[in-house]
């Protein structure tokens, strides 16, 4: 039956909502924080791909949340996706959730409360009968600030199904206009899919009026199966994640839902707005922010997705590509060649590369970029499309910062104790440090501290190849730690030295706009 959303109008029978949480549910992915400027790049980058809802934070969680979610809702304060923020039942949770979506032009309040017996007993201490009152007065709070609520019963797949739907009933009388039932834990066989959401569907009074929604986490590593399995039991919306990131193994990824619904379109017949061409920049978009790569046989989005190694595989492909591909690379934005641009290209070729990966940037970030990609081409044999990702998106995430490292000479050997010599812009004055240290990494991150002074702790250090070789590009990512905040930077070379002084002057970056948010400075901090 056609459903009227207060968001989507009128609903065919066969489209499937799309609603993406990488910014609230992935972000919790440990390790993963974004901030505001990357949410903003990320969030520009999923209105592109075609989501339908972005889940843009939790306000009440932060004042950084809070601000993130603010500017997303501005950011799309004339169209775009529906921009949600997420809130528990109390309703300083669900005021801050109103707040922070206010400005977007279309606007979600998505609260919840979990009806599992142990969630209710152990960790809410409430008893079922109080949950029950806390449904009913979030979502009408919810409805006050906005026409579009989501509710979400947490822990719904372990929860009693006679209490399940009477919370469901209790959401929609209230005024829900989605009702969410996750799989919070990761714990649910399709087959618990098809029953509850059946059972949702055939004994809820009002449940054809609404729009049902799954949320699955992939603890068995059944998220994208356990969804499959609810759209064929009458879902209509679909809760996931870019790259599957989310709390502990994740969350369904988003690329491999859609991915499948359209391959297997037979199977499944619907219909969803996502521009599957854009998927492959998205995933490297927040693999670069992140500064945590796909593994390498990740479905879609991995570097091997579409790669043939052995033998009757390559003759097979060299005859006829279906016989080992049943979706076109292209289709999600791989390129049909990986070897494209070398060092004799000029810039317009560069910038029809670029379009045709789907970036757009502005001119000053064009030549950047341009200049970064010469100088690869002269020192590198092959440049691939994953260079020229690793190294735009390297540049876009380096926008506004306010220290720039501009020069870097190290002198390592096997008689020689490792020196480097370094050049920073710091807000356009230049400064130089000297220093050695046990090895030519740990001598230029000295020589950045003799810069820049300044105390912090390095707690991660990690070199990624991006593509194979030695002259590949290193991908490094540097995590450091000032008084409890942590902030994660990257940077990318064919140089793994200049990619560590890259990814550590990132973070320091990072770091500044951390401190900025929580005391008042104008002069840095040594
Ligand atoms: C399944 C999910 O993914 S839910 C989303 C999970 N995401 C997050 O938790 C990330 C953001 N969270 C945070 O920043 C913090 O946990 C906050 C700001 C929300 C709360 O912080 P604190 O006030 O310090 O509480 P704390 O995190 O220690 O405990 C959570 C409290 O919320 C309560 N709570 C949990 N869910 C709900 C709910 N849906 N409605 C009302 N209360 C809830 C818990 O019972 C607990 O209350 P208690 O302190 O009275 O025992
Ligand atoms: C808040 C809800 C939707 C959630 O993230 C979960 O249950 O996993």
């Amino acid at each position: 039956m056609a459903i009227t959303h207060p968001s989507f109008g009128t609903l065919p029978d066969d489209r499937i909502i799309i609603f993406d949480t990488t910014l609230r549910d992935g972000e919790q992915s440990p390790g993963f924080s974004m901030n505001l400027e990357e949410k903003l790049r990320m969030a520009e980058a999923l209105a592109e791909l075609g989501v339908d809802v972005m889940e843009a934070g939790f306000p009440i969680a932060s004042p950084g949340d809070f601000e993130s979610v603010l500017s997303i809702a501005k950011h799309f304060a004339k169209d775009g996706p529906v921009v949600c923020g997420l809130s528990r039942t109390a309703p300083a949770d669900i005021l801050r959730a109103a707040e922070a979506v206010k400005p977007a032009a279309r606007k979600r309040i998505h609260t919840f409360v979990s009806t599992s017996p142990l969630h209710m007993r152990v960790k809410l201490r409430l008893e079922p009968e109080q949950v029950l009152e806390l449904v009913t007065s979030s979502v009408s709070l919810a409805r006050q600030h906005t026409d579009d609520v989501e509710w979400s019963a947490e822990d719904g797949t372990r929860t009693e199904p006679d209490f399940l739907c009477r919370c469901v009933e209790a959401a929609i009388k209230a005024g829900a206009t989605t009702i969410n039932i996750p799989d919070t834990v990761g714990y649910a066989l399709p087959e618990d899919m098809t029953r509850i959401f059946s059972m949702v569907r055939e004994r809820v009074p009002g449940a054809d009026r609404i729009i049902l929604s799954a949320h699955n986490h992939n603890d068995l590593g059944l998220a994208v199966a356990n969804t499959l399995a609810a759209i064929r039991a009458g879902v209509r919306q679909v809760e996931s994640t870019i790259n599957g990131i989310g709390e502990r193994a994740g969350n369904a990824s988003l690329e491999e839902i859609v991915m499948a619904l359209r391959t297997r379109h037979d199977a499944i017949p619907t219909r969803n707005a996502i521009v599957t061409e854009r998927i492959l920049r998205t995933s490297k978009l927040l693999a670069t922010i992140t500064g945590f790569d796909v593994q390498p046989n990740k479905a879609i989005v991995g570097r091997n997705a579409f790669a043939h190694e052995s033998g009757i595989h390559q003759d097979g492909v060299l005859k006829d590509k279906s016989t080992y591909e049943i979706m076109t690379p292209e289709s999600v934005g791989w390129s049909d060649t990986s070897l494209v641009m070398g060092k004799h290209s000029g810039r317009a070729a560069f910038r029809d590369k670029l379009r045709s990966m789907g970036y757009e940037i502005g001119d000053n970030q064009l030549n950047d970029a341009f200049r970064r990609f010469k100088d690869l081409a002269d020192r590198k044999k092959v440049v691939y499309d994953e260079d020229i990702a690793a190294l735009v998106d390297d540049e876009v995430v380096r926008g506004h910062d306010r220290i720039r490292l501009t020069a870097l000479t190290v002198a390592t050997g096997m008689a020689t104790k490792p020196t480097a010599s370094i050049t920073l812009e710091v807000d356009g004055q230049p400064r130089d440090g000297v220093a050695s240290g046990d090895g030519a990494v740990d001598a230029t991150f000295n020589a950045l501290r003799q810069a820049f002074p300044h105390e912090v702790n390095l707690k991660l250090y990690a070199v990624q190849s991006v593509t194979g070789g030695t002259d590949a590009q290193a991908r490094v990512t540097v995590r450091l730690e000032e008084d409890g905040k942590l902030v994660d930077g990257q940077g990318a070379d064919t140089d793994t030295i200049v990619a560590s002084a890259r990814a550590y002057v990132h973070a320091l970056n990072k770091l500044l706009v951390k401190r900025q948010r929580t005391e008042p400075p104008a002069v840095l901090r040594a």
